[in-house]
């Protein structure tokens, strides 16, 4: 069986990850996101330093996505060495086109992300052009993350929010952990019509370590879709 036949967006995530990395120079020091998409970026950036000599250090936003890194044969640092990115390259839940703010975070990989992306001068967000949606909150739940001490309480707040909540569980039941052995709440809350009102009302929240509302982050989106590739700044920029 091919890729595209397993995820029939595959050729999609490939197309738009390969124009991000191209955005790639050699010097940089690149964020290196997590997900189907992203994972295609890696996999073209370890191709060009292959087959072009391409030079770049690298910080990964997850445990997989490192392992992937070193397959690849990417030069890792980290932010002692280097406390500010050149770029950083990701992939995204959704994406609200005008603003570009995103949601983040289904492959539970959300705080290292946002702390990746917030470090990088430039963060591209890679996609196929499904994750567009009119409003945010539309097509998957909020990831938020929790520690795991006093969840539940958290849980109850997260629910007077408005949000219908469920602790993310492996399929053997036990909890999904995050790579910093914290929980996820996955929140659907009815619309996100104010995204800026609900992250300060989540960051309120005792025990929530970060949520995956990517607010005015996103420097530029670069979909593919049947219609081709699309890229977007946010508009006013
Ligand atoms: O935020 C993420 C992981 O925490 C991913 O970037 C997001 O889930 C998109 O993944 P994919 O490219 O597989 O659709």
């Amino acid at each position: 069986m091919t890729a595209t036949q397993i995820d029939p967006a595959a050729a999609f995530k490939q197309q738009c990850a390969v124009q991000a990395a191209s955005l790639v120079q050699t010097g940089m020091a690149v964020g290196l996101g997590t997900g189907s998409t992203a994972k295609f970026v890696v996999a073209e950036l370890g191709r060009r330093i292959r087959e072009e000599g391409l030079r770049i250090t690298a910080i990964p936003t997850s445990i997989v996505t490192e392992k992937q890194a070193r397959e690849e044969g990417i030069p890792l640092t980290s932010f002692g060495a280097q406390p500010e990115l050149d770029i950083a390259i990701d992939g995204a839940d959704e994406i609200e086109p005008k603003t570009l703010n995103l949601i983040k975070g289904l492959g539970g990989a959300l705080l290292w992300e946002k702390i990746v992306a917030s470090a990088a001068r430039q963060f591209v967000v890679v996609a196929d052009a499904s994750k567009y949606v009119d409003h945010l909150g539309m097509r998957c739940p909020l990831p938020v993350e929790v520690i795991p001490f006093g969840w539940e309480n958290a849980a109850r707040k997260l629910g007077n929010l408005g949000a219908q909540v469920t602790p993310r569980r492996m399929r053997d039941g036990s909890f999904f952990l995050t790579d910093e052995k914290n929980l996820i709440m996955d929140c659907v809350f009815p619309a996100i019509m104010e995204p800026e009102k609900l992250s300060h009302a989540l960051y309120n929240i005792v025990g929530v370590v970060e949520h995956g509302l990517f607010l005015h982050m996103a420097t530029q989106t670069i979909t593919a879709g049947p219609d081709g590739i699309r890229v977007l700044t946010p508009q006013g920029s």
